[in-house]
């Protein structure tokens, strides 16, 4: 077996073993690859270099296959849409595994496989499953190759749609790989096959996969092993299963935090910079909040990160955070040039690629709350669509991937591999009851409650039924990579092992509470910059509040409301701390504590008791 760099993986000979010519002196990686390539029986191995040469072989081949749709370069440059299995559109949570070596640090909210036994099944489904296709080695780094210990990855697949989206997603490529060989340094191996082999002569389908589908963390090893799915999430393994689920276990060994989190910098019209981090479920607005137009005039929100954020202890006793990745993955439906016209930007300039969205006349692309509705389009099925469809032409959760370094509004930060210091953490969810718009905690334990508690209308960026609240501590739900009560634990050390006055002060928002006919109370998007103010003020000592049994809740006169279109029955409704609501919650959160047994801090169950306490039980 030959293996090319940078040449056409269609042109190179298959044949001998894929070690025959491995482009690098890794030792490490060399024999990992050679050992993968052995066990999986690819027809050719291609070393990625992630270069401009590289994405325009790799685009067009794509395109070739049937797997890409070259959309208009007038409208979306160098940009592809991609139409999935439509068995195959979001994380797959049940099919989700952490292996560690005893089931308890997996916890009660994990999957848990012995670690012998998931290898041993997944050999199985390994063995031969890249017959017919190209190898890719995608060695990356996620967050700053430049960092102090950059953290470095290989990903081997056999998915060009991987390849090209792990490009956009993170760096990755050549200098990455040359770094690594420098400093013979150590990475987590992240193997990934859609799980189709083609046997001589069988034509390939334009979005291969399977209809098995693993996708497993091994903590102790922090190893990666996935299976049967080319979706984002469960593929592109540097973004959720190495950036949130492996990594939360090096940040609990190594006392910091990896989260769910987006990044943003918020400037006040006198100049005074703030750094906010915001955990929410997936679907449920952190791309959104991270490039917030604000309406609040003189404000200004500039991104750093919109999903992951790593959070380590600086030398001044501040939490500084980095993005790890390099690139969005967001949510496309309901984005617009009025919900997020910074996306709108990002993705405008190209360089792109969309799944499962619906493809125009003129060859760009469109979705369900974008302007300029098409009387005819493609839809992500493929099928004709109009306006009066019964089917949406997009999915739910489709999505768009998009270079960072595009955003208009991105922090020059972003680049400090040292990261930000976080002044406001703040943790939401989709509620239509009970939340209010925005809540502030005492103090970090009692914030680490809320985060603990946090809950959430399941959406459809994973499988599974939509609307059902849940529980999603700290948004990470599908993320921690181990037992979620030791989880818990090492939140409330971070509070106690660090000068509580230089922490984050942690707030709990809900954009999403709805009036008696099911409308939104708050506007939401570019109005959640009035929240955003709040907070900063509160951080401030300027803004006042109302004490609750459920935190510091905005007194309506502390919220800028200047020009914002709500009455003020409607802005006391989304404040509203509805003590029945909330003595309603309180049975669910018992039960959801009594799930971790002796695992859960007492700390939380002493927080619970106060709640009881001040709502009067
Ligand atoms: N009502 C309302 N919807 C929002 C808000 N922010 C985001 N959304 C919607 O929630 C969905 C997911 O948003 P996104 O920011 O992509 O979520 P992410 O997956 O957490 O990054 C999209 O359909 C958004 O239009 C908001 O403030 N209010
Ligand atoms: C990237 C994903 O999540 P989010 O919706 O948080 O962006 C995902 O679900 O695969
Ligand atoms: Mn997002």
């Amino acid at each position: 077996m030959t293996t090319d760099i940078g040449s056409t993986p269609t042109e190179s000979a298959q044949t001998s073993s894929a070690s025959s010519n491995p482009p690098t002196t890794h030792e490490g990686i060399r024999s990992w690859v050679e050992q993968v390539a052995e066990l999986t029986q690819p027809d050719r191995v291609h070393w990625c270099t992630g270069d401009d040469a590289e994405w325009e072989q790799l685009t067009q081949q794509l395109v070739d296959s049937g797997t890409f749709t070259r959309l208009n370069p007038e409208k979306k440059p160098n940009s592809f849409l991609a139409q999935s299995d439509p068995t195959d559109v979001a994380r797959v949570e049940d099919r989700t595994f952490i292996c560690s070596v005893d089931e308890r640090d997996a916890g009660p909210t994990n999957n848990w496989m012995d670690p012998g036994e998931m290898k041993a099944l997944m050999t199985e489904l390994y063995r031969g499953c890249m017959r017919g296709r190209t190898m890719y080695v995608v060695p990356f780094v996620m967050g700053h190759l430049e960092a102090e210990k950059p953290m470095f990855g290989v990903e081997i697949t056999d998915s060009a749609y991987v390849v090209v989206s792990m490009r956009v997603m993170a760096r990755m490529g050549s200098s990455v790989l040359r770094r690594m060989e420098e400093t013979d340094a150590g990475f987590v191996p992240a193997l990934h096959s859609v799980g189709m082999p083609l046997e001589p002569g069988q034509a390939d389908v334009s979005w291969p996969c399977n209809d098995t589908k693993y996708i497993v963390q091994f903590p102790e090893e922090r190893a990666i092993w996935s299976y049967g799915s080319g979706y984002g999430g469960n593929a592109l393994l540097g973004k959720k299963c190495y950036a949130l689920r492996i990594a939360s276990v090096m940040a609990r060994d190594e006392g910091w935090l990896a989260e769910h989190m987006l990044i943003l910098k918020l400037t006040s019209p006198q100049g005074v910079v703030k750094y906010v981090a915001a955990a929410f479920p997936s679907a449920c607005g952190k791309t959104n909040l991270a490039m917030l137009a604000p309406t609040v005039p003189g404000w200004k929100v500039e991104t750093l990160g919109d999903d992951i954020a790593w959070m380590r202890i600086g030398d001044d006793g501040r939490l500084y955070a980095v993005n790890p990745e390099f690139g969005f993955f967001g949510v496309a439906p309901g984005t617009n040039q009025d919900t997020n016209p910074n996306a709108m930007k990002t993705i405008d300039i190209g360089n792109s690629v969309f799944t499962n969205v619906a493809l125009t006349d003129d060859g760009d692309i469109w979705w369900e709350g974008l302007e300029n509705e098409p009387a005819h389009a493609r839809s992500w099925k493929g099928d004709d669509w109009t306006p009066d469809s019964d089917e949406l032409s997009s999915h739910p959760n489709s999505r768009y991937c998009t270079p960072i370094k595009q955003c208009p509004i991105l922090a020059p930060e972003y680049d400090d591999p040292k990261g930000v210091p976080i002044d406001a953490i703040l943790f939401g969810g989709r509620r239509k009851t009970t939340i209010p718009l925005v809540t502030e905690a005492r103090d970090w334990a009692h914030g680490t409650f809320m985060g603990a508690t946090l809950s959430s209308e399941t959406t459809a960026a994973a499988t599974g039924a939509v609307g059902v609240v849940r529980r999603d501590p700290m948004a990470m739900l599908p993320f921690i990579g181990y037992n979620a009560g030791d989880y818990f634990n090492h939140w409330i050390k971070m509070g106690k092992e660090h000068d509580a006055a230089k922490l984050p002060r942690i707030f709990y928002v809900n954009w999403f509470r709805r009036d008696e006919d099911g409308g939104f109370l708050w506007p939401g998007f570019g109005e959640n910059s009035r929240v955003l103010k709040w907070v900063v003020e509160r951080i401030d000592g300027q803004a006042e509040a109302t004490e609750t049994p459920v935190g510091h809740v905005p007194t309506p006169a502390s919220l800028d409301t200047e020009g914002l279109d709500m009455t003020d029955e409607q802005l006391e409704a989304a404040l509203r701390v509805d003590v029945e609501e909330w003595k309603a919650e309180i049975p669910q959160i018992t039960e959801w504590f009594e799930k971790f047994g002796d695992d859960l801090p007492t700390v939380l169950w002493t927080e619970l008791d106060g709640l009881k306490a001040r709502l009067g039980d």
